[in-house]
């Protein structure tokens, strides 16, 4: 679909990246041409992406540092240590944290769970890779995984479609600001892709043969199936490329058309308390 050497001059930080997506966005950059750095906060998830044959085959230019992006000052150091080798050119806004739960039972610690990477976490790393542009005087582009629920907002994960809609808003107010800095801002927003951690933290099972997964989903959606992961790859691909010099402050939804038809969560409404009490007592 592309020329082997669409991303050959590119250097780009994919955060999240020994998670699913992250890790099939990184093997397809690499096989366009591109370094890569990976970053999460598992050392052990880091290794097992870059031992994994997809990335592994292309090791002289793929590399990893585990970094927990809640920490504006782990984040510093990690860009840091980063442009000590090189400018990045890319940064992919990719980790987050999800979990289904009755909005009201949330602790404060809960919701910073998830606003803190997929939040604050993408603002911090944005904000270390734009600024050294900036006084470089290099170009970036900065590539945000969103959600279709930043559209559409989703009952049960309420503090994730907040960091999904803010992300969207700095996305749109960046390439205004920094557009003529020669900074593009782009993001994709993905419907169903049954990640390991996306099926558990989304749809876990309650017990008693209830298993949870993405199973029946697809239904809902209007091409009848859910996202594939080289699908998400090649879109990342493109809007990195060249050919979309001229995208910034656009996101684009890549669901099969669901958002149009649904958030994806209304069956949660229909769950009994007891369902909820399980599912809670289970994790
Ligand atoms: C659907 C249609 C699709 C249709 C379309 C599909 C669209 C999907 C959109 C997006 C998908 C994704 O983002 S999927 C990506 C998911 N990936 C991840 O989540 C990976 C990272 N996850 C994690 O790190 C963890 O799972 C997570 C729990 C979120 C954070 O871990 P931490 O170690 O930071 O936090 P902990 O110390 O364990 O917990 C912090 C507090 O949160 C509470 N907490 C933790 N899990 C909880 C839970 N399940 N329910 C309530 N509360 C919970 C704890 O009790 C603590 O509060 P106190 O008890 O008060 O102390
Ligand atoms: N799968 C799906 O259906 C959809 C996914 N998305 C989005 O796609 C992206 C990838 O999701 P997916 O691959 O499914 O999920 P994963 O959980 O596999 O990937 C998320 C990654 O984020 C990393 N992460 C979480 N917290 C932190 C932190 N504090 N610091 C650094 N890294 C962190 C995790 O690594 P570690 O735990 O090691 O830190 C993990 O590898 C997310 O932004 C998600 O919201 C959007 C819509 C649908």
């Amino acid at each position: 679909m592309f020329r082997d050497d669409l991303l050959r001059d590119e250097r780009i930080l994919v955060t999240g990246g020994g998670g699913d997506l992250g890790r099939a966005m990184a093997a397809r950059f690499l096989d366009l041409g591109a370094s890569v750095v990976l970053c999460g906060r598992s050392p052990e998830r880091l290794d097992a992406a870059l031992a994994a044959p997809a990335i592994a085959r292309h090791a002289e230019r793929a590399t990893a540092l585990p970094c927990d992006l809640r920490d504006p000052a782990a984040v510093a150091a990690m860009m840091e240590r980063i442009w000590q080798d090189g400018p990045l050119t890319v940064l992919v806004n990719n980790a987050a944290a999800n979990f289904i739960a009755q909005t009201e039972r949330l602790s404060a610690r809960a919701a910073d769970a998830i606003l803190g990477p997929s939040l604050h976490g993408a603002l911090y790393a944005t904000l270390e890779a734009g600024r050294r542009w900036i006084d470089a005087g290099d170009r970036g582009t900065v590539l945000s995984i969103l959600s279709t629920s930043a559209r559409t907002g989703r009952a049960f994960t309420a503090p994730s479609e907040m960091a999904k809609a803010g992300l969207e808003a700095m996305t749109k107010s960046l390439a205004v600001e920094w557009g003529p800095k020669g900074i593009r801002m782009v993001a994709i927003a993905p419907g169903a892709f049954e990640t390991e951690t996306a099926a558990r933290q989304l749809r876990p099972g309650a017990g008693d043969g209830d298993e949870g997964g993405f199973a029946g989903l697809a239904e809902w959606i209007p091409d009848g199936r859910l996202g594939r992961t080289d699908e998400l790859a090649d879109l990342a691909a493109f809007l990195l490329s060249g050919p979309a010099a001229h995208i910034t402050g656009e996101t684009i939804a890549i669901d099969g058309g669901a958002h149009l038809r649904s958030s994806g969560a209304e069956d949660l409404l229909r769950w009994p308390q007891e369902k909820w009490d399980a599912v809670r007592q289970r994790r």
